[in-house]
């Protein structure tokens, strides 16, 4: 039984019943839960709010990028409905990180964990250059992510490929959120820059965002006990 889960499960359903219906199967002293845009948009506060009083930690994965002032208001939302990590996209910049992080001080010690998207899993160096970045994926995440620790911002979402360099420059507290993650035996789906659950944990991840190698699973409850058999001992 571990006090503080590394595995945050991703709740990428297209109902409140199919969310809460997993949920009921999971054990909030193993587990954590990712809400994002799909089922958010479908079922909104009243689900998050339901999920936190089963007794999981929430993470609003709404991935806000907005002008400084829409942006931090939406943080802010999300702080009142008390959910554990929120989020917004590191290419916001500089002073809409900055206008977040301030906007949350008001809500003291009980805030949310404030972390920043930097570049997506799902792209590689051709997405990249495609959006005009030339540098590589590493050299983008290692920009983006050092901007967002001179925020003031409690991590990053990266890929686990990227931690033990980002870990290195940016220090231990400086919280690594690593989606990609996939079992050996699992697809890669849309999914580039991937790492198994152990070595991710192994290269500096703080937390692991697990979604369908989990909720796709024949038997959802037993992937996720794989997933922590596989970490015994880290
Ligand atoms: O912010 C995220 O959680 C996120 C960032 C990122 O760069 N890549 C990424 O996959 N995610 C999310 O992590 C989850 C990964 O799900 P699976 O690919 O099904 O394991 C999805 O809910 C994505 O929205």
């Amino acid at each position: 039984m571990s006090p503080n889960p590394k595995i945050i499960v991703a709740l990428d359903f297209p109902s409140a019943t199919a969310a809460l219906d997993l949920a009921e199967t999971l054990d909030p002293e193993k587990c954590r839960l990712k809400v994002g845009k799909e089922l958010f948009t479908r079922a909104g506060p009243q689900l998050v709010e339901a999920l936190q009083k089963r007794g999981f930690d929430v993470f609003l994965d709404l991935k806000f990028h907005d002008i400084p002032n829409t942006t931090s208001a939406a943080v802010a939302a999300a702080a009142d409905l008390g959910v554990w990590m929120v989020n917004v996209h590191a290419s916001g910049g500089e002073k809409m990180m900055l206008a977040c992080r301030e906007r949350l001080e008001s809500f003291g010690a009980d805030r949310p964990l404030l972390i920043a998207v930097t570049v997506l899993t799902s792209m590689g160096a051709e997405d990249l250059a495609g959006i005009g970045v030339q540098d590589s994926p590493e050299a983008q995440v290692s920009r983006l992510a050092t901007l967002t620790r001179n925020c003031g911002l409690d991590g990053v979402v990266c890929s686990a490929q990227e931690a033990p360099e980002l870990k290195t420059e940016l220090g231990s507290d400086f919280r690594l959120i690593t989606p990609g993650i996939r079992p050996l035996s699992a697809d890669k789906g849309d999914q580039q820059r991937i790492m198994t659950p152990r070595d991710a944990l192994m290269a500096g991840s703080d937390y692991l965002v697990i979604g369908r190698p989990i909720t796709r699973a024949d038997d959802p409850l037993a992937a996720l006990e794989a997933v922590h058999e596989e970490l015994v001992g880290l």
